[in-house]
């Protein structure tokens, strides 16, 4: 399907380009960015994976955190999906953590939702193709995936899941047992159904200790995160790791919140982090 053009922005020598689409997996119109380095202009370049947060559209992390200017400098291709399907028509619900705005890159298998919330085959499988055909220039076979927040576990459940697709991973403040937390377990609820054992499929914490990965995961998170305690609980993934035996390094930051203010301050080793694995 086409992909229809909706604004081209400049940056850094290279730009910053939004598509809406007919998305299949979605059965809705889906709109993301894609930010094209200077080097995509003469030869292959990596592909990052960039997941956003609740109530997040592919604008919040583009006009807050300058990932763009590290893009540029690594030569990193990095896409921007939406957080979910939108619109009328597509069901919603009051709160800021369900519905519109909040898809947790699962597949949902329950009414009303399983009728559009198909983020995890829409983000893995659907926008992918479409990149690989719109951008020559992206190189499929180095990829990377990160996020923040909801994003920051869409991108550990989906490195873990489909780690020969994703190369390299870190996140921001993720949400690392969503099995364990409000957040998750409201979502799960509705997307997946009761039957708890589906939600594991989707919790960086079980998935970690089913099978580790080579990548060396990074993870940042604000010790100041209003969220902390109550839905990120970042040890319960270092536990997971030392149980499992698995790389990882969780860099706990004094003083930083769980806002844009927090990602722009380490985005800089974030890029360099996948640039390092992701190099040719
Ligand atoms: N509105 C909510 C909080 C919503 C929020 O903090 N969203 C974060 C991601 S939270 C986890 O996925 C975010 O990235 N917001 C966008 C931004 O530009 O900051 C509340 O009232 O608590």
């Amino acid at each position: 399907m086409a992909l229809q053009p909706v604004q081209a922005i400049a940056s850094f020598g290279g730009k910053v380009e939004v598509f809406d689409h007919a998305s299949d997996a979605c059965n809705s119109t889906m709109r993301f960015a894609v930010y094209s380095p200077p080097q995509a202009a003469s030869g292959p370049v990596p592909v990052l994976w960039y997941l956003s947060g609740l109530t997040c559209t592919w604008a919040n992390v583009n006009e807050k955190s300058g990932i763009q200017r590290y893009a540029a400098e690594h030569g990193t291709m990095v896409v921007f999906p939406d957080t979910s399907p939108r619109g009328e028509g597509v069901a919603d619900d009051e709160g800021y953590d369900l519905g519109q705005g909040a898809g947790f890159y699962v597949d949902a298998t329950q009414d009303p939702w399983a009728e559009h919330f198909q983020m995890e085959t829409y983000v893995t499988k659907e926008l992918p193709a479409l990149i690989g055909e719109r951008f020559p220039n992206a190189d499929m076979a180095r990829q990377g995936i990160t996020g923040h927040s909801m994003g920051g576990h869409g991108a550990l459940t989906l490195h873990l899941k489909y780690r020969d697709s994703y190369v390299s991973v870190s996140a921001f403040s993720p949400i690392v047992a969503p099995t364990q937390v409000p957040w998750g377990q409201k979502a799960f609820t509705a997307y997946l159904g009761s039957d708890t054992t589906q939600w594991a499929k989707h919790d960086a914490c079980e998935l970690v200790k089913q099978a580790t990965t080579k990548a060396h995961i990074l993870i940042d998170q604000g010790a100041a995160d209003n969220f902390l305690d109550e839905q990120l609980r970042p040890q319960l993934f270092g536990d997971a790791c030392a149980e499992a035996g698995q790389e990882v390094s969780i860099r706990m930051r004094e003083g930083y919140d769980h806002s844009y203010y927090f990602v722009s301050s380490f985005i800089g080793e974030h890029m360099a982090h996948h640039a390092k694995a992701l190099k040719a």
